[in-house]
């Protein structure tokens, strides 16, 4: 009969999770390789993941197109706001020339035994012991019989070990002549051990099975496929910035607006683009107009200076697409600057006004257009209320979509199926 205290009892060993990179800027893939790989090693049962350590390399790192340390530490301090159980180290980065990673985990290890010794615990967030129960059912459920852990034996008192975790392509760049020291390969991996996410076009296992020391210590890399494929790169992340598009959803919104007040990557230096659409969770700011004069929540600056092209709603999405021409350089090819508001802000701002005028110009069949709420396409006739219009659809000093609707006339609306974009 099965007796769970005659069992050899295979305790999971507890686990932090390092990795090194430039961060530059920080990603959400970065973000999530720490919960993808957090969910692979605790499912093995042979691992308990207890925290997460982001480590930004130095300045001395001489990598192109680095931002200071200063910038990459603040934009990982936002987007870690969002866990609980990562977070940024600075020893790495306060170096004034750069660390080499198994130096790096080397420190790390020592400070983990440290604080082991100083009986501070590692999980971040310590489970109630009704959650701690739960938990070991959990870990029991993945585990087969003989490999059931003890309740009694929770391994707190062991030092977690501090494992390396990285992209597929950091494993390949081991390859790279003159680019690591084969010690430092052999510590890494016999001494503190891998996690390896696959990445596109890479291929760890056969990397692995091609190299001599790797196979040697084999079962210290554990591969975790990421099926949900994401080769977001801070690369090309840059890139985008650079060109003047957006990086919504590929970074997190507070690290969007770091790099907008900052001017940071070649995002375009001119009004446009300091004063682009917050983020929708983003405090007001000084610059904003009152809500209530605007006449819809969340408010929102869009543009210091810009020539209105177009304005096209897509009845389907819910989705008014502003075209703006810059009056400066925005960096991008043609000039146009595309924005995307949902329109129920816009359905806020009508229904505050009171009944509008219909004196809009432009598309006929707006109003009649099915499937698209009549007080939707009336919206945009509060244009002509208040202010002046501006001739040439020319708009200064603007701070809010509300006053751009408000200030320009003449403002082709259409429902039209498409987006542009
Ligand atoms: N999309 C991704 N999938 C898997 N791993 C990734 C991904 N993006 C980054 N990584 C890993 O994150 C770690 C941090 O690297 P780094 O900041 O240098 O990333 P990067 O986004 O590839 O940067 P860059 O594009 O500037 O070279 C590396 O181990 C890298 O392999
Ligand atoms: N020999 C080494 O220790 C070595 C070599 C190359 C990259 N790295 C590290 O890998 C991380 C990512 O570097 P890249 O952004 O150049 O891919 C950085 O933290 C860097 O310090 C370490």
């Amino acid at each position: 009969m099965f007796c769970w205290k005659s069992q050899t009892m295979a305790t999971p060993s507890r686990v932090v999770l390092l990795a090194c990179g430039s961060y530059n800027p920080v990603t959400n893939m970065h973000l999530r390789m720490f919960e993808i790989a957090r969910d692979a090693l605790n499912k093995t049962g042979r691992y308990q993941v207890v925290s997460g350590i982001m480590s930004p390399v130095s300045d001395g790192y001489k990598k192109k197109d680095l931002l200071p340390a200063k910038h990459r530490c603040e934009m990982l301090k936002l987007a870690l706001k969002s866990s609980d159980w990562i977070k940024m180290d600075q020893w790495e980065c306060s170096m004034s020339s750069w660390t080499q990673t198994a130096q790096v985990l080397r420190h790390h290890r020592q400070q983990v035994e440290q604080q082991q010794q100083h009986g501070e615990m590692f999980n971040h967030v310590k489970p109630s012991p009704k959650r701690r129960k739960k938990q070991h059912h959990n870990i029991v459920a993945d585990l087969t019989e003989n490999q059931i852990p003890s309740l009694e034996d929770t391994s707190e008192h062991s030092v977690p070990s501090v494992k390396l975790l990285c992209g597929a392509d950091l494993l390949e760049s081991f390859a790279v002549p003159g680019l690591w020291d084969e010690e430092d390969i052999e510590y890494i991996v016999g001494s503190h051990g891998l996690v390896v996410i696959t990445r596109c076009g890479s291929d760890p296992q056969k990397f692995i099975y091609e190299s001599d020391i790797l196979t040697k210590y084999q079962e210290n890399i554990v591969i975790v496929t990421e099926w949900i494929f994401n080769d977001i790169s801070s690369t090309k992340v840059r890139r985008a910035l650079r060109r003047g598009e957006s990086v919504k959803y590929l970074v997190q919104d507070s690290v969007i607006d770091y790099i907008r007040k900052h001017q940071l990557y070649g995002v375009p230096d001119n009004k446009y683009f300091n004063n682009m659409l917050p983020s929708p969770n983003q405090e007001n700011t000084t610059n904003q107009l009152d809500k209530e004069s605007v006449g819809f929540k969340g408010g929102g600056k869009i543009v210091s200076e810009a020539t209105l092209e177009d304005i096209t709603t897509n009845p389907t999405s819910g989705e008014i697409s502003v075209i703006l021409r810059s009056a400066h350089n925005n960096g991008s090819a043609d000039g146009f600057i595309t924005r995307h508001l949902p329109l129920h802000r816009m359905i806020t701002h009508l229904d505050k006004k009171g009944s509008p005028s219909s004196s809009l110009n432009g598309s006929p069949h707006r109003m009649e257009k099915k499937g698209s709420p009549a007080s939707t396409v009336k919206v945009t006739t509060t244009f002509t209320k208040d202010d002046e219009p501006q001739s040439n659809h020319k708009i200064s000093c603007i701070s809010d979509i509300g006053t751009l609707v408000r200030r320009v006339k003449n403002v082709r609306v259409g429902f039209t199926p498409e987006t542009r974009v």
